[in-house]
Protein backbone atom coordinates (compact mmCIF):
# COMPACT_ATOMS: atom_id res chain seq x y z
CA UNK A 1 0.00 0.00 0.00
CA UNK A 2 0.67 3.51 -0.58
CA UNK A 3 -0.67 6.12 0.80
CA UNK A 4 -0.27 9.85 -0.37
CA UNK A 5 -0.42 12.59 2.16
CA UNK A 6 -0.63 15.99 2.22
CA UNK A 7 1.01 18.33 5.17
CA UNK A 8 -0.62 21.07 4.51
CA UNK A 9 1.27 24.83 4.67
CA UNK A 10 3.26 25.63 7.77
CA UNK A 11 4.50 23.25 10.25
CA UNK A 12 4.24 20.02 11.36
CA UNK A 13 1.06 20.35 13.26
CA UNK A 14 -0.73 21.30 10.07
CA UNK A 15 -1.14 17.46 8.65
CA UNK A 16 -4.77 16.36 9.31
CA UNK A 17 -5.82 13.65 12.08
CA UNK A 18 -6.26 11.12 9.17
CA UNK A 19 -2.73 11.81 7.66
CA UNK A 20 -1.27 11.52 11.41
CA UNK A 21 -2.17 7.83 11.99
CA UNK A 22 -1.92 6.99 8.50
CA UNK A 23 1.72 8.27 9.13
CA UNK A 24 1.95 6.11 11.83
CA UNK A 25 1.10 3.21 11.23
CA UNK A 26 3.38 3.01 7.94
CA UNK A 27 6.82 0.72 7.47
CA UNK A 28 8.16 3.42 5.61
CA UNK A 29 8.25 6.87 5.58
CA UNK A 30 9.58 8.90 2.38
CA UNK A 31 8.98 13.09 2.03
CA UNK A 32 10.11 15.65 -0.78
CA UNK A 33 10.31 19.09 0.00
CA UNK A 34 11.25 19.94 -3.52
CA UNK A 35 7.44 20.64 -4.91
CA UNK A 36 7.07 22.89 -1.93
CA UNK A 37 8.08 22.66 1.87
CA UNK A 38 7.07 23.69 5.56
CA UNK A 39 8.81 26.32 6.72
CA UNK A 40 7.87 26.68 10.10
CA UNK A 41 9.00 23.14 11.09
CA UNK A 42 11.97 21.15 10.77
CA UNK A 43 12.48 17.28 9.20
CA UNK A 44 13.30 16.03 13.12
CA UNK A 45 10.41 18.04 14.46
CA UNK A 46 8.15 16.31 11.83
CA UNK A 47 10.51 12.72 12.98
CA UNK A 48 9.14 13.87 16.93
CA UNK A 49 5.44 13.82 15.84
CA UNK A 50 5.32 10.50 13.60
CA UNK A 51 7.31 8.78 15.78
CA UNK A 52 8.92 7.68 11.86
CA UNK A 53 12.10 8.55 10.91
CA UNK A 54 11.53 10.56 7.39
CA UNK A 55 13.56 9.53 4.57
CA UNK A 56 13.84 12.38 2.24
CA UNK A 57 13.98 11.86 -1.39
CA UNK A 58 15.36 14.07 -4.26
CA UNK A 59 13.22 15.32 -7.85
CA UNK A 60 15.75 12.64 -9.35
CA UNK A 61 14.22 9.91 -6.70
CA UNK A 62 10.38 10.57 -7.81
CA UNK A 63 10.54 11.57 -10.86
CA UNK A 64 13.55 9.45 -12.40
CA UNK A 65 14.27 6.71 -10.48
CA UNK A 66 11.24 5.68 -8.13
CA UNK A 67 13.05 2.42 -6.70
CA UNK A 68 11.56 2.90 -3.54
CA UNK A 69 8.12 2.69 -4.75
CA UNK A 70 8.99 -1.14 -5.11
CA UNK A 71 8.96 -1.39 -1.24
CA UNK A 72 5.44 -0.49 -1.44
CA UNK A 73 4.07 -4.16 -2.94
CA UNK A 74 4.76 -5.86 0.71
CA UNK A 75 5.08 -3.01 3.07
CA UNK A 76 2.84 0.12 4.25
CA UNK A 77 4.62 3.02 2.72
CA UNK A 78 3.66 6.58 3.35
CA UNK A 79 4.71 9.55 0.60
CA UNK A 80 4.57 13.02 2.36
CA UNK A 81 4.90 16.31 0.55
CA UNK A 82 3.81 20.09 1.49
CA UNK A 83 0.31 21.24 0.88
CA UNK A 84 -1.50 19.21 -1.09
CA UNK A 85 0.28 16.23 -2.76
CA UNK A 86 -1.66 16.40 -5.74
CA UNK A 87 -1.57 20.05 -6.47
CA UNK A 88 0.85 21.78 -9.05
CA UNK A 89 3.18 18.42 -8.64
CA UNK A 90 3.22 15.76 -11.13
CA UNK A 91 2.75 12.93 -8.51
CA UNK A 92 -0.14 11.55 -10.28
CA UNK A 93 2.72 10.24 -12.25
CA UNK A 94 4.19 8.04 -9.34
CA UNK A 95 0.28 7.06 -8.25
CA UNK A 96 0.28 5.62 -12.09
CA UNK A 97 3.55 4.01 -11.60
CA UNK A 98 2.17 2.50 -8.18
CA UNK A 99 -0.88 1.23 -9.86
CA UNK A 100 0.93 -0.84 -13.09
CA UNK A 101 2.84 -2.16 -10.40
CA UNK A 102 -0.34 -3.68 -8.12
CA UNK A 103 -0.06 -1.24 -5.27
CA UNK A 104 -2.91 -0.39 -3.42
CA UNK A 105 -3.39 3.87 -2.91
CA UNK A 106 -4.58 5.88 -0.95
CA UNK A 107 -4.77 9.22 -0.89
CA UNK A 108 -5.06 11.68 2.53
CA UNK A 109 -5.57 15.18 0.91
CA UNK A 110 -3.59 18.33 2.87
CA UNK A 111 -4.33 22.26 3.25
CA UNK A 112 -2.83 23.66 -0.44
CA UNK A 113 -1.64 26.92 -1.04
CA UNK A 114 -4.27 26.78 -4.09
CA UNK A 115 -6.92 27.07 -1.79
CA UNK A 116 -5.59 29.05 1.07
CA UNK A 117 -4.95 32.22 -0.93
CA UNK A 118 -8.57 32.12 -1.76
CA UNK A 119 -8.55 33.02 2.32
CA UNK A 120 -6.27 34.74 2.89
CA UNK A 121 -7.50 37.75 -0.27
CA UNK A 122 -10.76 37.32 -0.42
CA UNK A 123 -10.24 36.29 -4.39
CA UNK A 124 -13.20 33.90 -5.11
CA UNK A 125 -11.68 30.76 -6.84
CA UNK A 126 -13.78 30.34 -9.45
CA UNK A 127 -12.58 33.72 -11.06
CA UNK A 128 -9.05 31.96 -11.20
CA UNK A 129 -7.81 31.39 -15.01
CA UNK A 130 -4.69 28.63 -15.62
CA UNK A 131 -1.92 29.27 -13.28
CA UNK A 132 2.04 30.29 -13.86
CA UNK A 133 5.07 29.47 -12.45
CA UNK A 134 7.93 31.48 -12.02
CA UNK A 135 11.19 29.97 -12.54
CA UNK A 136 14.67 31.51 -12.23
CA UNK A 137 16.81 32.75 -15.33
CA UNK A 138 19.20 30.83 -16.77
CA UNK A 139 22.43 31.47 -18.48
CA UNK A 140 22.48 30.26 -22.74
CA UNK A 141 25.31 28.57 -23.89
CA UNK A 142 26.38 31.86 -25.08
CA UNK A 143 26.29 33.22 -21.66
CA UNK A 144 22.53 35.19 -22.30
CA UNK A 145 20.56 35.28 -19.27
CA UNK A 146 16.92 34.18 -20.22
CA UNK A 147 13.86 34.93 -18.34
CA UNK A 148 11.42 32.51 -19.06
CA UNK A 149 8.19 34.44 -20.75
CA UNK A 150 5.48 31.74 -20.37
CA UNK A 151 4.34 32.99 -16.92
CA UNK A 152 4.01 36.48 -18.61
CA UNK A 153 1.72 35.48 -21.34
CA UNK A 154 -0.26 33.02 -19.21
CA UNK A 155 -1.22 36.69 -16.99
CA UNK A 156 -2.05 38.24 -20.06
CA UNK A 157 -4.25 35.64 -21.30
CA UNK A 158 -5.95 35.29 -18.39
CA UNK A 159 -6.03 39.22 -17.84
CA UNK A 160 -7.73 39.43 -21.47
CA UNK A 161 -10.37 37.16 -20.15
CA UNK A 162 -10.83 39.23 -16.30
CA UNK A 163 -9.41 36.07 -14.80
CA UNK A 164 -7.01 35.93 -11.82
CA UNK A 165 -3.85 34.50 -11.91
CA UNK A 166 -2.07 32.31 -9.20
CA UNK A 167 1.39 32.41 -9.75
CA UNK A 168 3.78 29.91 -7.87
CA UNK A 169 7.46 30.62 -7.26
CA UNK A 170 10.74 28.32 -8.29
CA UNK A 171 12.38 26.34 -5.47
CA UNK A 172 15.80 26.17 -6.34
CA UNK A 173 18.66 23.89 -4.30
CA UNK A 174 21.16 26.17 -4.97
CA UNK A 175 19.24 29.78 -5.43
CA UNK A 176 16.62 29.36 -3.37
CA UNK A 177 13.19 30.30 -2.65
CA UNK A 178 11.86 33.04 -5.06
CA UNK A 179 10.79 36.39 -3.61
CA UNK A 180 7.36 37.92 -4.78
CA UNK A 181 9.78 41.01 -5.12
CA UNK A 182 12.37 38.51 -7.47
CA UNK A 183 8.79 37.96 -9.52
CA UNK A 184 7.80 40.97 -10.35
CA UNK A 185 11.22 42.61 -11.41
CA UNK A 186 11.16 39.44 -13.43
CA UNK A 187 8.03 39.63 -14.83
CA UNK A 188 8.69 43.88 -15.30
CA UNK A 189 11.26 43.09 -17.25
CA UNK A 190 9.57 41.10 -19.93
CA UNK A 191 7.34 43.73 -19.82
CA UNK A 192 9.49 46.29 -20.61
CA UNK A 193 11.34 44.11 -23.39
CA UNK A 194 7.81 43.18 -24.74
CA UNK A 195 6.56 47.05 -24.81
CA UNK A 196 3.44 45.72 -23.13
CA UNK A 197 1.82 47.22 -20.50
CA UNK A 198 -0.38 44.37 -18.68
CA UNK A 199 1.40 44.60 -15.40
CA UNK A 200 2.94 47.91 -14.19
CA UNK A 201 -0.62 49.21 -14.88
CA UNK A 202 -2.15 46.36 -12.55
CA UNK A 203 -2.81 45.82 -8.54
CA UNK A 204 -1.11 42.72 -7.54
CA UNK A 205 -1.23 40.55 -4.41
CA UNK A 206 1.52 39.04 -2.69
CA UNK A 207 1.55 36.36 0.08
CA UNK A 208 4.05 35.07 2.08
CA UNK A 209 4.35 32.45 5.06
CA UNK A 210 0.74 30.86 4.50
CA UNK A 211 -0.62 28.74 7.23
CA UNK A 212 1.78 30.57 9.90
CA UNK A 213 0.19 32.77 12.58
CA UNK A 214 1.12 35.52 11.17
CA UNK A 215 0.65 35.64 7.46
CA UNK A 216 1.46 38.21 5.20
CA UNK A 217 -0.76 39.34 2.75
CA UNK A 218 -0.21 42.52 0.64
CA UNK A 219 -1.87 44.03 -2.69
CA UNK A 220 -0.62 47.29 -4.70
CA UNK A 221 0.42 48.00 -7.61
CA UNK A 222 3.21 45.86 -9.23
CA UNK A 223 5.96 48.67 -9.33
CA UNK A 224 5.35 49.73 -5.30
CA UNK A 225 5.07 46.15 -4.83
CA UNK A 226 7.91 44.78 -6.39
CA UNK A 227 9.63 47.03 -3.26
CA UNK A 228 7.34 45.64 -0.03
CA UNK A 229 9.42 43.49 2.59
CA UNK A 230 7.33 40.48 2.50
CA UNK A 231 9.99 38.73 5.00
CA UNK A 232 10.98 35.23 4.77
CA UNK A 233 9.51 32.70 2.76
CA UNK A 234 7.51 30.89 0.91
CA UNK A 235 5.98 33.91 -1.06
CA UNK A 236 3.38 33.53 -3.91
CA UNK A 237 1.92 35.75 -6.34
CA UNK A 238 -1.70 36.83 -7.21
CA UNK A 239 -2.02 38.99 -10.54
CA UNK A 240 -5.97 39.76 -10.70
CA UNK A 241 -8.13 39.95 -13.35
CA UNK A 242 -11.34 41.62 -13.26
CA UNK A 243 -12.19 41.94 -9.87
CA UNK A 244 -15.90 41.45 -8.22
CA UNK A 245 -17.03 44.10 -5.96
CA UNK A 246 -16.91 42.18 -2.63
CA UNK A 247 -13.20 40.97 -4.27
CA UNK A 248 -12.18 44.85 -4.36
CA UNK A 249 -13.14 45.36 -0.72
CA UNK A 250 -11.56 42.27 0.66
CA UNK A 251 -7.76 43.56 -1.03
CA UNK A 252 -8.32 46.98 0.17
CA UNK A 253 -9.78 45.83 3.81
CA UNK A 254 -7.70 42.61 3.99
CA UNK A 255 -4.63 43.01 1.90
CA UNK A 256 -4.55 46.80 2.68
CA UNK A 257 -4.83 47.21 -0.93
CA UNK A 258 -5.07 50.89 -2.78
CA UNK A 259 -8.74 52.59 -1.91
CA UNK A 260 -8.91 53.47 -5.76
CA UNK A 261 -9.83 49.68 -6.26
CA UNK A 262 -13.17 50.48 -4.44
CA UNK A 263 -13.94 53.72 -6.25
CA UNK A 264 -12.92 52.00 -9.79
CA UNK A 265 -16.03 48.95 -9.31
CA UNK A 266 -18.60 52.01 -8.26
C1 LIG B 1 4.63 24.10 -6.87
S1 LIG B 1 3.58 24.70 -5.62
C2 LIG B 1 3.08 23.20 -4.83
C3 LIG B 1 1.81 23.41 -4.06
C4 LIG B 1 1.51 22.36 -3.02
N1 LIG B 1 1.43 21.04 -3.56
C5 LIG B 1 0.21 22.72 -2.31
O1 LIG B 1 -0.80 22.03 -2.52
O2 LIG B 1 0.22 23.72 -1.56
C6 LIG B 1 4.69 25.39 -4.42
C7 LIG B 1 4.73 26.90 -4.47
O3 LIG B 1 3.54 27.44 -3.88
C8 LIG B 1 3.85 28.54 -3.06
N2 LIG B 1 3.58 28.17 -1.64
C9 LIG B 1 3.43 26.94 -1.12
N3 LIG B 1 3.17 26.99 0.19
C10 LIG B 1 3.15 28.30 0.53
C11 LIG B 1 2.94 29.02 1.74
N4 LIG B 1 2.71 28.36 2.89
N5 LIG B 1 2.97 30.37 1.71
C12 LIG B 1 3.21 31.04 0.55
N6 LIG B 1 3.43 30.41 -0.63
C13 LIG B 1 3.40 29.07 -0.65
C14 LIG B 1 5.33 28.87 -3.28
O4 LIG B 1 5.44 29.80 -4.34
C15 LIG B 1 5.88 27.50 -3.67
O5 LIG B 1 7.06 27.59 -4.41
Amino acid sequence: MLTFIGLGLFDEYDISLKGLEAVREADLVYAEFYTSCLMGTKPEKMEKLYGKKVHLLSREDVEQQPDWLDEAKDKNVAFLTGGDTMVSTTHVDLRLRAEKLGIEIRLVHGASIASAVSGLTGLQNYRFGKSASIPYPYESRRGARIISETPYDTIKQNSELGLHTLVFLDIDKEKGYMTVNLALGLLLEVEAKRGERVIDRAVAVGIARAGSEKPVVKADYAENLKDFDFGKPLHILIVPGKLHFLEAEALVKLAAGPEELMEDIN
